[in-house]
């Protein structure tokens, strides 16, 4: 349990966490439980039922279980699973408890989820929930009590183990990693963020905050709605933080790896491809608009119209303003931002070319404006994007040939050029 020193604090420890019974109530809880054979059994709706064993028929292999609601099911003996203890309930470390099933995994995890604790220890691990919704467990008080504490002082938190990384690198002088993984949406980056927020604040040094301040470039870029996550990080990232030998900040940077490119062409129709086309549009002023030819809505773009256009709780517009900030704050000097949204604009004007197929099934623009926009955007030759769709120049053997394409082939080509774009962007 939490320490004495942070028992004050709007911290971990305290946020809803419920009186624990007295030692009265504690014993009167361990007798009846040992009055009973208490289990675990499987259940399609709730995951595990709690449960006594009655009676065990057909030499042991079928138990008759009574439910808490008086209910009677017969189970298969193998299929239940011991349960612990009341003494081991919301157990800070899963490691500790004396029946480690998935099914006294689960138990322990929901009953300290329904507490407002999201943390909880398994060994060296540490296992978040994520809560869904703002909980006071990230303030200045609540760094300033895992600052230099030891493991067992405080509540399981995200910030214990940064100042356990901190230490062993300042102690071994040796580099730390902390390794963030679990399915979409289950909160990698935001722990992310309560990282590198946590080793700014107690290096004192608020250099670190420029990670942070890249955060909304990184995400306009590289996020995008999905059906389980509204702003998902369609890429991995990698944030390095460099170190003085007295712990002060001395650098940081951030590489990225795997950008789902593809969505700059496909997804789902439930899905959004990534923030910063739906930014653009909406957000951008009509002078950017008009110098980069783009129209008001995403409904305009073949590339956005079959997607899902709105998301509840994200203003594109306002977000907009953010990333032009951020861009700012980070040193993009306005000539870069601009070619940052030439490229943008680019992959939307791409992607509005139509083409048909002639008797020859030889490819054909049928739109010649689009490309022409495209090219002003990028400032190409209108002649050689041409023949690079159309009738390209590719090496056969040791000659050069040219080849005719088909509407599919170009359809291909363009969606390629894109998603290379959408990449190169991200390398910014
Ligand atoms: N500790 C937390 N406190 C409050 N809200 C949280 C927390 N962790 C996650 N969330 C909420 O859940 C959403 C999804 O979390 P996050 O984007 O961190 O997931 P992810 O694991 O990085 O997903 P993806 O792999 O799709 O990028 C966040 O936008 C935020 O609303």
């Amino acid at each position: 349990m939490a320490s004495a020193t942070n028992g004050d604090l709007a911290g971990p420890s305290r946020v809803g966490g419920l009186p624990r019974p007295g030692a009265a109530a504690d014993a009167a809880a361990a007798a009846e439980f040992a009055a009973k054979k208490w289990v675990w059994i499987p259940d399609g709706k709730e995951g595990y039922l709690q449960a006594f064993v009655v009676q065990e028929e057909q030499n042991g292999e079928i138990s008759i279980c009574s439910l808490t609601d008086g209910q009677s099911r017969q189970v298969p003996t193998d299929d239940l699973s011991k349960m612990n203890p009341p003494k081991f309930d919301k157990a800070e470390d899963i490691a500790d408890l004396t029946f480690l099933n998935e099914a006294s995994v689960v138990h322990n995890l929901r009953q300290r989820y329904f507490s407002g604790l999201i943390y909880t220890y398994s060994g060296l691990f540490l296992v978040a929930v994520n809560p869904y919704r703002s909980l006071p467990i990230y303030t200045d008080a609540v760094v300033a009590s895992y600052k230099g504490r030891r493991r067992e002082e405080n509540a399981p938190h995200v910030f214990a183990l940064a100042d356990v990384a901190m230490r062993n690198m300042l102690e071994a002088n040796e580099n730390q990693s902390l390794l963030i993984t679990g399915e979409s949406g289950a909160g990698k980056t935001e722990n992310t963020k309560k990282v590198i927020q946590y080793l700014a604040a107690i290096a004192m040094d608020p250099s670190a905050s420029s990670v942070q301040a890249a955060n909304p470039i990184l995400e306009a870029f590289g996020n995008a709605q999905t059906i389980r996550n509204n702003n998902s990080s369609r890429f991995g990232k990698f944030v390095r933080i460099e170190f003085t030998s007295s712990g002060a900040i001395a650098g940081a940077n951030i590489d990225w790896y795997l950008l789902e490119k593809s969505r700059v062409t496909t997804r789902s129709e439930k899905e959004r491809s990534f923030h910063i086309f739906y930014q653009l549009l909406r957000g951008a002023n009509d002078e950017l608009k008009s110098k980069l030819l783009l129209g008001k809505t995403p409904e305009e773009y073949d590339y956005l119209k079959n997607t899902r256009k709105h998301v509840e709780g994200v203003d594109d517009a306002s977000e907009w303003n953010l990333l032009l900030e951020a861009l700012n704050v980070v040193g993009f000097t306005p000539e870069e931002q601009q070619n940052l949204f030439r490229v943008i604009a680019a992959i939307l004007q791409v992607g509005n070319i139509q083409l048909a197929d002639d008797r020859s099934e030889q490819a054909r623009i049928t739109n010649a404006a689009q490309v022409e926009k495209v090219c002003h955007v990028l400032g190409l030759p209108q002649q050689e994007l041409n023949t690079a769709l159309l009738r390209p120049r590719v090496k056969a053997g040791r000659e050069w040939v040219t080849q005719a394409r088909t509407r599919r082939q170009v359809l291909d080509e363009m969606a390629a050029l894109c998603k290379h774009c959408t990449k190169k962007r991200l390398l910014i």
